[in-house]
């Protein structure tokens, strides 16, 4: 049997929803080219897209704009949870945990798959933004049915409605996160959901895995990364440091893109002007001479930029502080998680991959009087 460390080009699914081209540096939701709809469509209209199959007609549209504006709204023991817990846990353990704890009280086994998928996209950035604003000591702000899911969940976070670019980079960011295929995150649920268990455990699952460093946590790593080059005349000597000493440069390299990551390049864009409004140009200085070095070193590797790279800087300068980055990250990928559980259980089969074993065989037991 042949081992595949990290189950590397090891398929698990046929997909209809995601397509990487790694090579050329493209992605495709359902068909469609990213860089189309970071242009012209918004979280909405992809969310139904990526659940659906389709572009929703201005009726579907509305409709589920309806829907998940309205379910944006927690149950009180969601926000005593939020209220009471330590104000210095990790955001992305409260996250899982309230998710966790809104499975536990969801016993409508009326509603349908994609019914309870739009409900939990719905409250994750109201459980971010509550968590937000209680640790702060600030009073949480309800959320507006008025809004945008983009808007209103910058809204929560500040309690003022963002402008016409913070709205428009939030949900720009928000697409771009969506979906992406096989990735660990996404697996994760998968491996839940195919034992048959319930939704919210296997998006439980999901938000665990997009928690680490090499995965989700990334974004934040970059950020601080940006933070302690300081100045761009330090990038050189940072990443040859960092590279000589055996460490990553975080937010560079992908399991499946061999160049520059298509959402990275789009992301770069928002960077430069969000950066600008907000007086941090500074640090999308240093992390564009990241970007610049780092490619020209580990480029020869495959090794370029992926959607953390300039994400961190992008929802920083949107308010949000780094050790949110992963949760606003998860608010997003909901909709891939729970698109790719749904088109799995069409055709479920347990996933029960093989280990090989190393180890003796037929030891002989030794009474623990007799062992040394
Ligand atoms: C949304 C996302 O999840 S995107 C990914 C976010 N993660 C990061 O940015 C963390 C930094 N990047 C990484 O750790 C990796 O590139 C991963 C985990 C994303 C993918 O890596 P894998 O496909 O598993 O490759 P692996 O970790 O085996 O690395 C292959 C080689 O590239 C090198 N390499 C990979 N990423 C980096 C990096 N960021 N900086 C420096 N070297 C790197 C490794 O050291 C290794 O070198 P070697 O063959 O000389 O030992
Ligand atoms: O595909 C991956 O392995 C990681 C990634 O970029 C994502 O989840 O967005």
């Amino acid at each position: 049997m042949e081992l595949k460390k990290g189950l590397e080009d090891i398929a698990i699914k046929e997909t209809e929803i995601t397509y990487i081209d790694g090579n050329l540096g493209r992605l495709y939701y359902r068909g469609y080219s990213i860089f189309d709809l970071a242009e012209f469509s918004n979280f909405e209209e992809t969310a139904y897209l990526i659940w659906f199959g389709k572009l929703p007609n201005s009726r579907e549209l509305k409709d589920l704009k309806e829907k998940l504006a309205e379910e944006r709204n927690l149950p009180e023991y969601v926000v005593q949870f939020i209220k009471n817990v330590r104000k210095d846990a990790n955001p992305m353990d409260v996250l899982r945990t309230a998710i966790s704890m809104l499975g536990i009280e969801d016993e409508s086994n009326k509603e349908e798959l994609w019914e309870k998928a739009v409900k939990i996209t719905s409250k994750i950035p109201t459980i971010i933004s509550f968590f937000v604003r209680t640790r702060k000591n600030l009073d949480i702000i309800e959320p507006d049915s008025s809004l945008s899911h983009a808007e209103n969940f910058l809204y929560m976070l500040k309690g003022e409605k963002p402008s016409n670019l913070e709205s428009k980079v939030m949900d720009v960011s928000l697409l771009l996160h969506m979906d992406h295929e096989m990735n660990a995150s996404t697996f994760a649920c998968l491996v839940v959901a195919s034992t048959l268990s319930d939704i919210y455990s296997s998006v439980v699952a999901g938000v665990s895995a997009l928690k680490g460093p090499l995965h989700g946590g990334a974004n934040s790593e970059a950020l601080k990364q940006f933070m302690e080059i300081g100045n761009k005349d330090n990038v050189e000597e940072y990443i040859m440091k960092k590279l000589e000493s055996g460490h990553r440069i975080m937010g560079f390299g992908h399991r499946i893109y061999k160049t520059y990551d298509p959402r990275a390049k789009i992301l770069k864009e928002y960077a430069k002007m969000i950066t600008k409004e907000k007086g941090l140009y500074n640090l999308y200085e240093v992390a564009e001479k990241v970007d610049e070095i780092g490619s020209r070193i580990l480029g020869k590797k495959g090794i370029y930029p992926n959607v953390d790279f300039y994400a961190g800087l992008v929802f920083y300068s949107l308010g949000f502080e780094p050790d949110l980055f992963p949760t606003v990250f998860a608010s997003s990928r909901i909709v891939g998680w729970t698109a790719h559980i749904m088109e799995y259980l069409k055709d479920n089969k347990l996933i029960r991959p093989k280990a090989i074993y190393k180890g003796e065989i037929g030891r002989k037991y030794i009474g623990i009087q007799e062992r040394e």
